[in-house]
Order: C-alpha cells, then sequence, then structure tokens
C-alpha cells in the first residue's frame, strides 16, 4: 500500500514492514485540524508499528494498524472534515467525548469494523450520518449533548447495545425498530421535537392523520360531503392560523434582528467564533453582581469580548476559560436546568454559596443572572483537576506521575474543605457539597487544592440533580431516597479509593467512560487478602508510602460503608487523615520508570474488577 507521508527525520531510513503512512496521514489530518499542543508534540514519529505498544496519546493499534482513537476531555477545537476517517478502515473504537468539537459528523462508510462510536459531550451540528446504519458490528453509539438536527435514522441492528441521542435538536418520530425502542427515556431526553415511544411525546400529526383517515373510511359511503365540507373548514382555519403565526412571527425576526445589530451581537451560526459573546445567550439586559471580598471586577463588555475556550461539559453546564484583555483568567460556567427560582431566590442561593469561605473551597467571584441565561464565574485553576492528575495521559510518555505526597494533600484539603461545609450547613437533609468527584478538585498554581461546585443542587432541579449529582447516587438514596451530610462521606471515600486505585469510580465516571463500583470492589480485596494488588503501581513502588496508604485506604472503606450511619463525621475524617505523616525522604526516591501503560497491565481489571482479581487470586 501506498506510503503517503514520510517524516524522515523521525522514522528510520528503511519504511518498516507492517507501516501503513495513509493511516498516519489522516491521524496528521486530524492533529493539524485539532492544533492541540499535546497532541502537537505527541503524534510525531512512528505511530503504530507492529504490535508494539504505541507512542501515540490516544491511539491503539493492533498488528501495526489503528484500531483505536480516544481523545477524551482534551478540549479539542476545530472542524472535521467528514472524509477524515476514510483511510482508517481498521478503526474499532473512537472516542470524542467531552470536547468541543463543531460541524458536521464524519462519514462512516469507510470504517466497517466500528464497534464503539462516542462523540458526546461536543458541538457537533447537522444529520446523523446514514452512514453509521451500514456497520454492520456497531455495539455502541453515544452522540448525547451536541447540538444535531434531523431525524433519528432507522437502526436495526440487534448488536446495538447501547444508544444515546439526549440533548440535541433531533426532531420527528422515533423509528418503530426493535432495537431503537428497546432503549429507555434516558437515551433520547432534551430533544424537544422527538415524539414516539419511548419517549411520552405523542407523534400529533401521525395520530391526526391516522385518525381522520379511520374517520373517512368508517363514513365514506354516508358523510362523504359533509366530511368534505368539515375538512374544508378546518383546512380554512390552519390556514387562519399559520399565516398569523406567520406575521408574529416576522414581527418577532426583525425585532430581534434590531435588538442583534444593537447590541453588536454575532448571529448564531458564528457561534464558531471563540468569544465569550458567541457562546452565551445574551438576550436580555442582565446582572453582573461581583462578590465585593475578591476583589476582582471586570466589564460585562470586556467579558464579552474576551476570548473563550471551551473547558467541557459538566452536569450543570459548559465551562469556559475566558481570557480577558486586562485582568485574570476567569472560568464562566453556565449553569442549566435550574429550579424554576424566583430572581430574589436565585439570589439568596448564590449568596449562600458564596458565603462559603475556607482556603480549600474556590470562591465565586461573581455571578450574572437575566431571564435567559445564568452565570457562575471563578477563579482559573492553574493545574486543572484532580480526575486529570490521576488519570491523564497514562500510557504515554507525557504522563507525569501524581505522587503520594500530592495525593495526600488532596485528601486532606478536600477533607477540611468538606469539615467546613459540614460544620456552616445546619439542614441535616441535605449533602452540603452534593457532587463531590475528581473533576470538582482543582490545583492552582500552587498546588493549592480548591474543592468546587459545592451547594449547586439547591439550584438545580430535581429530576436532572437525580440523574446527575454523585450524593444521588448512594446506596441510601438507591434504596430509600435519603440524602444527607452522610451522602458527602460517602463521595469522599470514593475519592480516597479513587486517588489510591487510579480506578474510576462508576458514578463519577465521565459519560462514555467505563468505571468501577469502586466501594465494592475494595471492599472485597480487603475481605478476600489481596489488598496490596489494588494500590495503584504509581505510588505503590513509592516505599515509604505504604503505612499511609494503608491507613488512608481504612478511612476510605470506612467512608463509603453501605449504611450511612455507620459511615464517619467529617470531623473525625479530618483528624484520621491529618495524622498520616509523609515521609520526609520520600520526594527524593527515585521514580524506576517514567510512565506506566495501566491499559496495559489492568485494562481488564477496570472492565470486570471483581472477576478478574479473584482469578489472579486463585493463581
Ligand atoms: N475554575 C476552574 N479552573 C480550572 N478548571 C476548571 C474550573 N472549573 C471547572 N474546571 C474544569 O472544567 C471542566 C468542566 O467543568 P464542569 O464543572 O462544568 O464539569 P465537571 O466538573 O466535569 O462536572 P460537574 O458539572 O458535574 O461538576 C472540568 O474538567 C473541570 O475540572
Amino acid at each position: 500500500m501506498a506510503l503517503m507521508v514520510f517524516n524522515k527525520q523521525s522514522i528510520a531510513e528503511d519504511i518498516p514492514t507492517g507501516f501503513h503512512g495513509y493511516e498516519r496521514d489522516a491521524l496528521f489530518a486530524l492533529k493539524i485540524g485539532f492544533n492541540n499542543s499535546l497532541l502537537n508534540r505527541n503524534w510525531t514519529g512512528l505511530m503504530c508499528y507492529m504490535n508494539d505498544t504505541p507512542y501515540w496519546q490516544g491511539i491503539q493499534c493492533l498488528n501495526g494498524r489503528v484500531t483505536g482513537i480516544l481523545l477524551e476531555n482534551m478540549m479539542l477545537n476545530g472542524e472535521i472534515e467528514t472524509d477524515a476517517l476514510y483511510n482508517l478502515t481498521e478503526l474499532s473504537i473512537l472516542s470524542f467525548n467531552n470536547n468541543s468539537i463543531s460541524g458536521n459528523l464524519m462519514d462512516f462508510t469507510k470504517n466497517q469494523k466500528l464497534r464503539k462510536l462516542d462523540l458526546s459531550g461536543n458541538y457537533f451540528h447537522g444529520d446523523i450520518p446514514s452512514s453509521l446504519l451500514s456497520l454492520n458490528f456497531l455495539e455502541s453509539l453515544q452522540l448525547q449533548d451536541n447540538n444535531l438536527t434531523g431525524s433519528i435514522p432507522g437502526f436495526n441492528r440487534s448488536i446495538l447495545e447501547e444508544f444515546n441521542v439526549s440533548y440535541n435538536n433531533l426532531s420527528g418520530e422515533i423509528p418503530e425498530t426493535g432495537v431503537l425502542q428497546s432503549f429507555s427515556l434516558s437515551s433520547y431526553v432534551g430533544n424537544e421535537n422527538l415524539c414516539g415511544p419511548p419517549i411520552t411525546t405523542f407523534c400529533t400529526t401521525r395520530n391526526d392523520l391516522s385518525q381522520s383517515n379511520n374517520g373517512s373510511s368508517g363514513d365514506k359511503t354516508n358523510n362523504s360531503p359533509r366530511l368534505a365540507a368539515v375538512l374544508i373548514v378546518v383546512n380554512a382555519i390552519v390556514l387562519v392560523v399559520i399565516l398569523f403565526l406567520f406575521i408574529i412571527y416576522c414581527k418577532k425576526y426583525k425585532k430581534l434582528e434590531k435588538e442583534f445589530k444593537s447590541k453588536n451581537v454575532l448571529p448564531k451560526e458564528e457561534e464558531h467564533d471563540s468569544t465569550i459573546r458567541n457562546r452565551i445567550h445574551e438576550g436580555e439586559k442582565g446582572k453582573l453582581v461581583f462578590m465585593e471580598k475578591n476583589g476582582i471586577k471586570f466589564e460585562l463588555d470586556d467579558l464579552l469580548k474576551a476570548s473563550a475556550q471551551g473547558l467541557g461539559k459538566g452536569t450543570f453546564g459548559n465551562c469556559y476559560k475566558a481570557m480577558l484583555e486586562v485582568g485574570p483568567i476567569v472560568v464562566v460556567k453556565r449553569l442549566r436546568d435550574l429550579k424554576p427560582l424566583s430572581s430574589e431566590e436565585f439570589v439568596r442561593h448564590v449568596k449562600a454559596i458564596a458565603g462559603q469561605e475556607h482556603p480549600n473551597l474556590l470562591p465565586l467571584l461573581a455571578y450574572f443572572y437575566s431571564k435567559d441565561e445564568k452565570l457562575f464565574f471563578y477563579r482559573f485553576a492553574e493545574n486543572g483537576n484532580v480526575y486529570n492528575q490521576i488519570h491523564g495521559g497514562r500510557g504515554t510518555r507525557e504522563r507525569v506521575p501524581f505522587r503520594w505526597s500530592s495525593r495526600l494533600a488532596v485528601a486532606r484539603g478536600v477533607a477540611r474543605a468538606l469539615e467546613h461545609l459540614h460544620l456552616n450547613t445546619r439542614s441535616q437533609n441535605t449533602a452540603p457539597h452534593g457532587n463531590l468527584k475528581s473533576s470538582n478538585v482543582l490545583l492552582d498554581e500552587n498546588e493549592e487544592i480548591l474543592v468546587t461546585d459545592f451547594g449547586l443542587s439547591s439550584l438545580i432541579a430535581l429530576p436532572i440533580a437525580v440523574q446527575r449529582m454523585i450524593s444521588y447516587k448512594t446506596p441510601e438514596y438507591q434504596s430509600h431516597k435519603q440524602i444527607s451530610k452522610k451522602s458527602d462521606i460517602w463521595s469522599y471515600g470514593c475519592l480516597l479509593l479513587e486517588l489510591l486505585t487510579a480506578q474510576v469510580p462508576a458514578q463519577s465516571a465521565p459519560p462514555g467512560t467505563d468505571g468501577v463500583d469502586l466501594c465494592r470492589w475494595v471492599h472485597r480485596a480487603v475481605r478476600e487478602e489481596w489488598t496490596a494488588e489494588i494500590f495503584d503501581p504509581e505510588i505503590a513502588v513509592q516505599k515509604g508510602a505504604n503505612q499511609g496508604m494503608l491507613r488512608l485506604l481504612q478511612i476510605g472503606i470506612k467512608c463509603c460503608d453501605k449504611s450511612p450511619e455507620k459511615r464517619p463525621e467529617i470531623a473525625e475524617v479530618v483528624a484520621e487523615v491529618e495524622v498520616i505523616n509523609v515521609p520526609g525522604d520520600l520526594e527524593d526516591e527515585e521514580y524506576p520508570y517514567s510512565w506506566i501503560d495501566r491499559s496495559q497491565t489492568d485494562d481488564s481489571l477496570s472492565a470486570t474488577p471483581l472477576v478478574v482479581i479473584a482469578d489472579d487470586q486463585r493463581r
């Protein structure tokens, strides 16, 4: 096969057999489109060679061919050409989950081996391509949280086990194929104009049609002149209504156009332009309120002009990093799916959140309130979140080990922050944080621990909170719909287990990622006495850390006890975490290897941890 691009600097003089240059060209084209600093640095040299472990971030290979592309949570921007995947004919897994990619979806005609496709949490628009219908092996299709339009194609292969198109702008009737009907409501919610089972919105046109057809066939002989007259009158009324609506629409459109012009707001099609102005709905004049104590101020207009970079779609809305021309970098969090609160109620809740002040809580700098848009503003945490520190770049040369001392600092900082929240929340029937997970624990430029997103459950509509927030995933909520401070303790326990094992807990796994029931897994490990095997090799090799790791594990296990009454109070947790020491010489101990490919060592473990570990034990 033809070798189209050949980088002489990075590849040996003779072209290795099994090297497919046209596949590398396809990845290079993606790299150029994304212009992402990590990929620019990392996607060089040989990508897949025979069965060697690939060095390219997020690329999986088999027999020298590209079989997987997993680029998740990387803030990737830009559009992808529709024919971008034509040359990747061995591709079996593709995930761009949780980035900011826009444009139409790709053509998958040539990717006949595709089994898992996850493009959720982006800004893709246009139709769901019919090329997906030709994929005989497609098991999982995740397209939720995009801006897709048009109807759902008639997927009918029973091999399709996972399917999600929720939170798009899809319309029309859900095709009545067995497989599409077998998915639950949650696969389709958030598409206003979608209708028919399994969702509860009726497809009125279809029903009406069938009713009128039934009527006309039943009375055909006796009532046809009367029916014809009725139909003429109905048609006339419908026409008048349509005309009336059209006039209203034209008037409204003119008004909006005028508003847009007067405010110099770009029209919606320009959404790819990355300024805050184009990322938010500036429909109506709103109120920008600063929290005085933080001493940071900027004008709304400066903020709207600031360039915006998507940080990701979270439970409550999108997050953007806004670079103001003058002043600090701020993070703008768009809130969506809120409770129907009056402006006074909203402000009261926001003040309660802003009133929580602690060195380990990320302070709310300001908020914006208008009818259509509610925004929160925070300081940008330079060193990102703990989720990325634990899991980011595993299996690549870019991976910077997340050392024991840093993990212990996270455990301490979060415990202190939770203690503050718990002491300052009177109600017994709420979880003061409510959504504690590693992506909500941030590290600033000095590696200080900052917990964010606390208290938002007071603003979010209950059905959404139940679906997405961690405090609703506890055993007691699943069985008795019970929420309390102990819900936070359970989440904290899961966070500790994630820090120790580097496994993603199922309840906080980003969409499209498989998580593990960590509490159950760790309990079993202890019961069956293979505890030592569960620690992340990255810290397990830091020998002086073992005692501290075991103590933290015990605290984690107590915190995620099934029964909330048996979990400790936060003050007890703080006291226990505080006494764990980091031996002085630990930091200087030589790290035996610079990167560990966990996907090679225990990938299967994360998929079915109980079985794999139990099997290991038997050997
Ligand atoms: N102030 C901040 N500084 C740096 N990164 C941030 C900041 N706030 C949020 N992020 C990061 O931006 C991304 C999106 O955040 P967001 O809070 O919207 O979603 P999330 O944390 O993944 O989920 P959730 O909405 O459930 O909290 C996450 O990776 C988060 O860690």
